[in-house]
């Protein structure tokens, strides 16, 4: 599923313009590449944008992988190295367990390549919700604006 104005994937100027892949073994796969506007430090990226990068690696793990409609709970992060600007940060995400409504997802992102230095490590809970959660606490008009932008015909939005 996908929403043009999502910060992280949607089309907006300031946003991430994230995309994601579902590779081998389940592993779902997304590039981040730090830019300017990312800074924390002079030439380094700022933690709390990684964060975002890795909320939505790991919110599009589960929308691809089970379909459902989910929101974050818990987000946690390890800042291992450095990220300077101009780097692209792979992440490679895994759905490590799912227990009634609670989905545990995790990711670690490489510098430069699929096979680089990890630099951060991400681990979330995400807990699955109805589509009245966005209707209720967001636009109400929240299922229209989803589908009108939506990128896949087989996402199960009115089951
Ligand atoms: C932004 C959403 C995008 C669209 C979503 C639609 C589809 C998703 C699929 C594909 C999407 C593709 C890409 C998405 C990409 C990025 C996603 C970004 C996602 C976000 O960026 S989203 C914004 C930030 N997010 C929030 O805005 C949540 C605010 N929050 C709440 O809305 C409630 O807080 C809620 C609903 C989380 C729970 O409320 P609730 O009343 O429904 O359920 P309850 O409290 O009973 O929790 C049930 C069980 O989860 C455990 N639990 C809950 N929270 C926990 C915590 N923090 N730590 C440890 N355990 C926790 C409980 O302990 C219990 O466990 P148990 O069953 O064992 O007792």
């Amino acid at each position: 599923m996908h929403y043009d104005q999502c910060f992280g994937c949607g089309d907006v100027e300031s946003g991430l313009h994230m995309r994601t892949t579902v590779g081998e073994h389940m592993v779902v796969h997304s590039r981040f590449t730090v830019t300017e506007a990312h800074q924390g430090a002079p030439g380094l990226a700022h933690g709390g944008l990684l964060a975002c990068a890795f909320d939505e690696a790991l919110g599009s793990t589960v929308g691809n992988l089970l379909r459902k409609p989910a929101v974050t709970g818990k987000l946690e992060t390890d800042f291992v190295r450095p990220v300077p600007v101009g780097t692209t940060l792979y992440i490679a995400a895994r759905l490590d367990g799912v227990a009634g409504r609670k989905i545990y997802v995790s990711a670690e992102g490489r510098l430069g390549s699929a096979d680089g230095q990890v630099a951060v490590r991400a681990r979330a809970l995400f807990v699955q919700v109805g589509f009245e959660h966005f209707t209720t606490h967001g636009y109400a008009d929240a299922l229209q604006r989803f589908r009108s932008t939506t990128r896949e015909s087989k996402w199960d939005i009115n089951p």
